[in-house]
């Protein structure tokens, strides 16, 4: 692994998430009444989620963020159960604070947020939903302009996480395979690291435009070997739900399956699995959930964020490992952080 030397932007990206997180409790202690359906005692998950009527989401993405808050925490048992700081959101304990957070309660996003968790999202999305295709339904991917917004939304966070990421990626020389690679820099940074490599893009029409313009300001940057990178670099406009996925020794997934529900990430690890050859690696870079589901918040601040965008959520490196092996692939047990509260785990398909 190289030292990384950059600044990690953590701070900001952990401010800008935390909004969703500020709406998930205010939505647990007014909206769905949590606090008081755990004072009676501890509670399965399941029997939590049926008492409050929450899918299996909505669930997996509230549990984690109000242990990590240290509201909730899983006793002995498996149990959820109110922590000794919990009781204070209830309303016989003397004092409380629910008075005081009451006085937010009103707040639009937090009156959003107890809607998209009692529906598993937003009760209407016209225009699809954000960073996904799925099927015939609008997408908006495939919008000209909407593309182009979400991706260079996207292209700082690219730019600064995809040296770090190519840097603990294998070196090898061979293929590698960006699925959903939106602005291309992980790809890009990749072939400058593996100067005698090949790669493919592999995302929507309407980004791989946006991809192919900064695929032009990379090579154009000056810097040693960027200029080489062209020419290794495919574009395969497609849909990874249902198209032709290409073979491929190294195959990428940075930001991705959090996107999709559970269902959807072992649908696309069978993909993918499926795309790489013998000794072929999956890496995925993504932002983590403790395996035991309870934080870290910076994670669970995020998962509400994706909750609120997405089809998905933040998952566990163990939930991923299992979708991973289940697809018929070995995960190691190597967890390499990279920044932003992001990591890298990857695992070998069998030679
Ligand atoms: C959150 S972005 C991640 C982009 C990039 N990997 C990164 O980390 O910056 C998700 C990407 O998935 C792509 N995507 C969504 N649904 C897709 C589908 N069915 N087939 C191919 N790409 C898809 C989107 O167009 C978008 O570029």
């Amino acid at each position: 692994m190289l030292p990384i030397t950059q600044l990690d932007l953590a701070p900001i990206t952990r401010h800008l998430r935390a909004m969703f997180g500020s709406r998930l409790l205010l939505a647990a202690v007014h909206h769905l009444n949590v606090f008081e359906e755990l004072k009676g005692g501890p509670l399965s998950v399941t029997e939590l989620r049926n008492q409050l009527q929450l899918a299996e989401r909505s669930a997996m993405v509230l549990f984690p963020a109000l242990c990590a808050m240290e509201l909730l925490r899983f006793d002995e048992s498996g149990q959820l159960a109110l922590t000794e700081l919990g009781h204070y959101l209830t309303q016989t304990q003397t004092p409380n604070l629910t008075g005081y957070t009451g006085l937010e309660k009103d707040d639009p996003g937090v009156l959003e947020m107890a809607i998209r968790l009692r529906n598993d999202g937003p009760l209407q999305a016209p225009e699809g939903i954000s960073f996904v295709k799925e099927g015939e339904g609008p997408s908006p991917m495939d919008d000209p302009e909407l593309s182009r917004k979400f991706t260079l939304g996207l292209a700082g966070r690219a730019r600064h996480l995809s040296p770090i990421a190519a840097a603990n990626l294998s070196k090898r020389e061979g293929h590698l395979l960006d699925v959903a690679g939106g602005t291309g820099f992980y790809t890009y940074e990749w072939l400058l690291a593996n100067p005698t490599s090949t790669a493919t893009l592999f995302d929507r029409p309407a980004v791989l435009a946006v991809a192919v313009e900064l695929l032009e300001e990379f090579v154009q940057s000056g810097r040693p070997g960027a200029a080489g990178v062209k020419e290794r670099v495919t574009f395969m406009p497609g849909d990874m739900l249902t198209d032709d996925i290409p073979q491929t020794d190294i195959l990428l997934a940075a930001s991705l399956f959090h996107d999709w529900p559970t269902s959807t990430c072992q649908h696309l690890a069978h993909r993918f699995a499926a795309a790489l050859r013998p000794g072929g690696e999956l890496w995925v870079h993504d932002a983590f959930l403790d395996d035991d589901l309870s934080g870290p918040l910076a994670v669970t601040d995020y998962s509400a964020q994706l909750f609120w965008n997405t089809l998905g959520r933040c998952y566990s490196r163990a939930e991923y490992r299992s979708w991973l092996a289940e697809a018929g692939l070995e995960p190691t047990a190597t967890n390499i952080p990279t920044q932003m509260d992001y990591g890298l785990i990857w695992a070998v398909k069998p030679a």
